[in-house]
């Protein structure tokens, strides 16, 4: 099986303020697997580093530290010219991330011809087609003519999806992959990502501010603050029985979806990196602790992953009684 590992990952920014510079550390040691026909959601508020984690999995950032390993189904590690045929990004915004210049069919042929997956032009054609069938956009011969400004923002992402697949990915990164959608249409993408990953048996990271499409659509959640995952474990526990403070306080603020609300994580400011007394980096203790209604002497220090029930961890020292150290993610298997 095709699973791709993220171990120890680092991501320092370097800010500059006039003559000044300092280190900002946006990713601190983040660990997890994603594995075929499974989907694991990052959460956390803005600037929390989730979309910096799917841009070093997309190469768009190298890493400061830590790994990135994809394997193939032999349990080989996959060569890093062939990376791009398997790990494919869906970004936030459709918008941007389809040249208005050119048509649906030149954005699907491109990679399809560029990763050997199409030869000559009746087979390019009818694989753009097949692949605009699949995501729903039909007849697909019409919209394979249009350009971007043709189509919807939902259409447009779907062609987008279309082209994360085109290459025949076995791991995809959706980044808030219908945030800029109308909420009319939010479900009807996301139901169509997870279609799409059952019949392909796809590994999916889904990025989100949403705690409830998070539990939904999701396998595991991961809920990172200031670069850390201090949460990890089964969608369902995380949301419904959080135990670290900070994923209690995101849960908290988060409508409930079964009472009419939106289910959305209440946008806190973006954190300033310049506005950071202490960099996460830098910190030698737990980098919630100022805002913690538990907070204690001891979080001075960085806590471990701490076990709080089955494959459920939190970094947080209020579960230091609890089972110690035995996290698949930390500890090589899957997250
Ligand atoms: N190229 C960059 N240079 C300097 N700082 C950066 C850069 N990219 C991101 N950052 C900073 O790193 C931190 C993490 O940003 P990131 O975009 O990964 O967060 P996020 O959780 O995805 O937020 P959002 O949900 O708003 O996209 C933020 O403080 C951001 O300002």
């Amino acid at each position: 099986m095709t699973a791709l590992e993220v171990r120890d990952l680092v991501k320092d920014f370097t800010i500059r303020s006039g003559l000044r510079h300092s280190r900002f550390r946006a990713v601190d040691n983040v660990s997890f697997t994603l594995t075929p026909g499974r989907t694991v959601a990052l959460v956390g508020e803005s600037g929390s580093g989730k979309s910096t984690v799917a841009r070093m999995i997309a190469r768009l950032e190298k890493p400061t530290a830590g790994r990135i390993t994809l394997t193939g189904p032999d349990g080989g590690r996959i060569a890093d010219r062939v990376y791009r045929d398997h790990v494919q990004m869906v970004f936030q915004d459709p918008f941007a991330s389809l040249n208005p210049f050119h048509t649906v069919e030149h954005h699907l042929a491109r990679p399809l011809k560029l990763h050997g997956r199409a030869k000559g032009g009746e087979d390019t054609r009818r694989k753009v087609e097949q692949l605009l069938e699949r995501v729903n956009l039909t007849p697909a011969a019409d919209i394979a003519r249009r350009r971007p400004h043709e189509l919807s923002g939902g259409q447009r992402q779907r062609v987008a999806i279309a082209r994360a697949l085109a290459p025949g990915a076995r791991i995809v990164i959706a980044d808030e992959p219908v945030s800029m959608l109308d909420v009319s249409i939010r479900l009807g993408v996301l139901n169509l990502l997870a279609r799409l990953q059952r019949e392909d048996d796809l590994a999916v990271l889904y990025i989100t501010h949403d705690l409830a499409t998070a539990r939904h659509f999701s396998d595991d959640i991961l809920v990172m603050y200031r670069g850390r995952v201090v949460e990890r474990g089964p969608a369902d526990d995380v949301i419904l029985d959080p135990r670290h403070p900070y994923t209690r306080i995101l849960a908290a603020a988060a409508p409930d979806p079964d009472a009419g609300g939106r289910g959305r994580l209440a946008r806190e400011p973006r954190i300033e990196p310049a506005g950071n007394s202490k960099l996460p980096g830098d910190d030698p203790g737990c980098t919630f602790r100022d805002r913690c209604p538990s907070a204690m002497d001891v979080c001075s220090r960085l806590p471990e992953d701490f076990a709080v029930a089955y494959d459920h961890y939190a970094k947080c020292w209020l579960h230091a009684d609890g089972e110690r150290g035995t996290n698949p993610a930390t500890e090589g298997a899957n997250a």
